[in-house]
């Protein structure tokens, strides 16, 4: 059994923080010496990835003191643990599984007489089986006419990841003919939301998935309860036009008014569960069930990955090390995710949510008040959009913000056009590369205006394509990512008890029971 404790108890930690600006990184990243270190600090992750660190702040003897912290720390240990089916969700005191619906990597993890590999495996078939009924026009609408739309109605982790999903394939989806519906999102409690989806939608030929673990979600079921009223208006049944995603255990689970219902359970946290069928339905509708399979496929090779000792060879815990390096040593507050690819435009918001809502935390997993910082604030946008927004700061502001950039060899669709003796994929990757050098190395100026101090940290995964199994891989990449952070810093991860308050007060200002502070913005907003 792992032993679990505080970061700042670990001898391994003051190593490390005696290593503190230990790298210039402007230095090291110029001349051949730079040259050198882009060829050396790289490490393969799953299809055909790779994640490319040289211009973080390291060198052999960081990368050693970070070794001797995961070892100390037990990061490979805790993971077996936790795929293993140990109670690792301390707050609410459940296994945590989403490793177990893309691959079996230890023991068969069963629940009152239930593998469960074998229950998530059989809700995988059930979403796969449906959607091919759909496609071929088992399943259609009272007319026996096709449906040609899925409308995902979710919020949160049922929403974030599927979405990001969605939008990272449906070009690549296009080009390689699988395509099969049009999916759109409906997650807002704001009624403009719904109203717009539904104006998009042509009704009488879209499916409509309510996906809410718990099922007492307030967006979910008002969102649910608006789309229904919607399609009765429409003179359609609303019956024959909604699925389920969702726990058995949930209110949901018992309603007769869904085409079908595919389930999850407590072990797969919202965040984590676009592998489950949250993701799996919606994706398997609008893509076909094999594109899902080819990303659980490369989450699944990535998850082996993350149960390598050497951190060298194990791109998962080797960036959530460098991300704690850099957090506790060296002090940088937030964390941006880099993409230069339109197709991952949502990836940084569900990272946002992954990241922030596992580890943005202030106890350890016993309820004890930790003395370090935790989780960073991450944010992101595509390049080279942000590149002409916020990037500004990035390069000259007073904070160092860590940088984690995604580039692809090969555009998606394939079109493109040669302006200027290069195409516009050939510009999109030569920005990614002059941004890392830029950030890094700087450049000096007498006019301190236009002076850059480089010595900004970043790293990227690259690939040959954004395609099923490298979206799995990336996905797989964070998710461990994240996982191994909260265990250096002895967090349970798997909770998120900071999102009730809100939730609570909300529902006395629906309930006009105010007082004080809260009557005055209800009177404010007009409630
Ligand atoms: O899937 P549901 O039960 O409707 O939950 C949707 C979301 O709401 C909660 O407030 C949590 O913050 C999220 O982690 C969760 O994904």
């Amino acid at each position: 059994m792992a032993t679990w404790k505080n970061l700042d108890t670990l001898a391994s930690y003051s190593e490390l923080k005696d290593l503190k600006d230990h790298v210039n990184i402007a230095e090291a990243m110029s001349g051949e010496q730079g040259a050198e270190r882009v060829k050396k600090y790289s490490t393969p992750m799953a299809a055909g990835l790779a994640y490319n660190y040289a211009a973080k702040e390291v060198d052999e003897t960081v990368l050693d003191a970070l070794s001797k912290l995961a070892d100390e720390a037990e990061l490979v240990e805790k993971f077996k643990e936790l795929y293993n089916g140990a109670v690792i969700n301390t707050g609410e005191k459940r296994m945590v599984l989403h490793h177990l619906a893309r691959t079996q990597l230890g023991d068969p993890v069963v629940v009152d007489g239930v593998d469960k590999r074998e229950f998530y495996l059989a809700q995988q078939k059930k979403a796969a089986d449906f959607a091919d009924k759909v496609h071929s026009g088992e399943i259609t609408n009272e007319n026996g006419e096709k449906f040609t739309t899925v409308v995902q109605i979710g919020i949160g982790g049922s929403d974030l990841g599927p979405r990001a999903l969605y939008i990272a394939l449906e070009n690549w989806a296009k080009a390689n003919n699988t395509f099969k519906m049009e999916a759109k999102f409906i997650s807002n409690v704001d009624p403009d939301d719904a109203a717009a989806v539904l104006a998009s939608a042509d009704l009488a030929h879209s499916l409509f998935i309510v996906v809410s673990k718990s099922g007492t979600t307030l967006e979910t079921l008002t969102n649910e309860a608006f789309v229904k009223d919607a399609l009765t208006k429409a003179g359609l049944n609303p019956s024959r036009h909604m699925l389920a995603v969702t726990s058995e255990t949930s209110p949901l689970a018992k309603s007769d008014e869904y085409l079908t219902a595919i389930f999850m359970d407590d072990y797969i946290g919202g965040r984590y569960s676009s592998v489950s069928g949250v993701g799996g339905a919606i994706l398997s509708l609008a893509f076909g069930p094999d594109v899902f399979a080819a990303i659980l496929d490369g989450a699944a090779e990535e998850d082996k990955l993350a149960a390598n000792k050497n951190i060298l060879e194990n791109p998962d815990m080797l960036d959530a090390l460098i991300g704690v390096y850099e957090r506790n040593v060296q002090g940088y507050p937030s964390t941006a995710v880099l993409p230069y690819s339109q197709a991952l435009s949502r990836f940084p918001a569900h990272l946002q949510q992954c990241d922030m809502e596992s580890n943005g935390k202030s106890v350890n997993r016993f309820g004890e008040p930790v003395d370090y910082v935790t989780g960073p604030v991450i944010f992101g946008e595509p390049g080279t959009n942000g590149q002409h927004s916020f990037y500004q700061l990035l390069h000259q502001g007073t904070n160092i913000v860590p940088l984690q950039f995604i580039g692809f060899k090969k555009s998606q669709l394939g079109v493109d056009v040669d302006i200027e003796n290069s195409t516009s994929q050939q510009k999109l990757c030569a920005n990614v590369a002059a941004q890392i050098v830029a950030f890094a190395c700087g450049k000096k100026d007498e006019n301190l205006n236009k002076n850059f101090k480089g010595g900004r940290p970043s790293s990227i995964i690259v690939g040959e394509e954004l395609t099923p199994k490298a979206l799995g891989a990336l996905l797989a990449h964070f998710e461990n990512k994240i996982m191994f952070q909260g265990f250096v810093w002895n967090l349970n991860s798997f909770d998120q008890e900071g999102v009730q308050l809100g939730k609570v007060l909300a529902k006395r200002v629906l309930a006009h029971d105010t007082d004080g502070a809260l009557k005055v913005y209800s009177d404010l907003l007009d409630i």
